[in-house]
């Protein structure tokens, strides 16, 4: 550890000791998991987001069980006003920087741990959990909901977007026990909702019902933050959430429903639809608390959009597909289509939008401005 080159960098309030990308650059290309410490500058949206959240929602104390540098744990400390952060990793050279990072920072409460964090999990109580593993949250999902207690709020990363988006379909049964067999026109949605399903599945085993407040894409990871609530009702009222959504490859409708029975023919071709669940069909946001964010930049942006489409009806038309799908001689202007539909734009996708207008109303709209 002490043979470790590292720099001083500053991430919101936090001053940090990283390693060196420099030292960790092959070919001039640089990837965090190249390096002894793992410290990703494209997660601080995440991160800022995940700071924001905690400061309306004040818990006491976060876990931050994958803690790597502990830039989370101690943004958490001094943003968002978290009297008391446990940290912890299973890699012992994390667990040397976070300390380094914790006296640079001069953090007033705390704990750390060397630990698999299940482990971690199954003795340590917390107000807010942040799991932010490699890849898939899912090994996980279950002993952070023991972890809450009877109230609770999780913030979840997953960044195997392949499996949830429909491109590696025997790894999203094993890791979400979900159907994704073709990549759907609206696959983020279909991707996070597939990820919500999984943690209200989970939650449900423990006898607990999840709300999700906060639930957003960006670049190559997902984001969803769930409040927790004890309770076998609570539990079941989520699981009632739960259903499948279905895409008619031919010509572009979707419909979704809690019965994957409903989904087998598409109603306006009658050609067969490709199915893909069971995943979460319940709000992804919570609007109070979007307005309660105060964030800037690119953080901001993301924000803003999720505010405009937090009332929206589930999934999205891709107007690049559906062109497409249309044989049109190019693709309408989202703003114009938002606006015919008396739609929603979506952070998900820039050309996507959503609307409670029927499918052919859409088409309609669309065939207005391009033909
Ligand atoms: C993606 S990084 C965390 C990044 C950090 N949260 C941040 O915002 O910069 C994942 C970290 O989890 C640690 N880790 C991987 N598997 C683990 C496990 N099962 N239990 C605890 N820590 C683990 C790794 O050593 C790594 O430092």
């Amino acid at each position: 550890m002490s043979l470790m080159k590292k720099i001083e960098i500053k991430e919101g309030k936090a001053v940090l000791h990283i390693p060196d990308p420099k030292e960790y650059t092959v070919d001039g290309k640089f990837d965090p998991a190249w390096s002894p410490v793992f410290y990703n500058p494209r997660m601080k949206l995440n991160r800022d987001i995940s700071v924001a959240v905690a400061k309306v929602f004040s818990p006491k104390t976060v876990i931050d069980a994958f803690s790597a540098s502990g830039v989370r744990g101690i943004r958490y400390a001094l943003e968002s006003g978290v009297g008391h952060i446990i940290f912890n990793d299973v890699d012992k050279n994390a667990v040397d920087l976070i300390k380094e990072n914790i006296e640079l920072n001069s953090i007033p409460s705390y704990e750390i741990y060397n630990m698999e964090a299940n482990a971690l999990l199954d003795v340590k109580r917390g107000v807010f959990i942040d799991i932010d593993p490699f890849g898939s949250p899912s090994p996980f999902i279950q002993a952070s909901m023991r972890s809450t207690g009877r109230r609770g709020l999780i913030g979840f990363t997953a960044t195997d977007l392949s499996p949830l988006e429909g491109s590696s379909p025997k790894a999203c049964m094993r890791k979400y026990g979900a159907t994704n067999k073709r990549k759907l026109s609206f696959s983020k949605e279909v991707g996070i909702r597939i990820l919500i399903g999984r943690i209200a599945k989970d939650a449900a085993v423990e006898e607990k019902g999840i709300f999700p407040v906060l639930s957003f894409y960006h670049g190559h990871f997902f984001r969803v933050f769930v409040r927790v609530e004890e309770g076998a009702t609570k539990a079941d009222n989520s699981l009632e959430k739960m259903g499948f959504v279905a895409e008619c490859e031919r010509c572009g409708y979707h419909k979704f429903s809690s019965d994957p029975c409903d989904l087998r023919r598409c109603d306006y071709c009658g050609c067969e639809m490709n199915v893909a669940g069971p995943l979460w069909l319940g709000q992804l946001q919570d609007k109070s608390l979007l307005q309660q964010l105060h964030l800037e930049g690119e953080a901001e942006k993301i924000v803003s959009k999720m505010r405009a489409e937090a009332t929206a009806p589930p999934f999205y038309y891709s107007l690049d597909k559906l062109s497409s799908r249309l044989r049109l001689s190019a693709v309408p202007s989202t703003s114009d289509i938002v606006e015919c539909t008396s739609g929603f734009y979506t952070h998900f996708d820039p050309k996507g939008i959503k609307t409670d207008l029927s499918f052919e109303k859409v088409i309609e709209c669309i065939k207005k401005f391009v033909r």
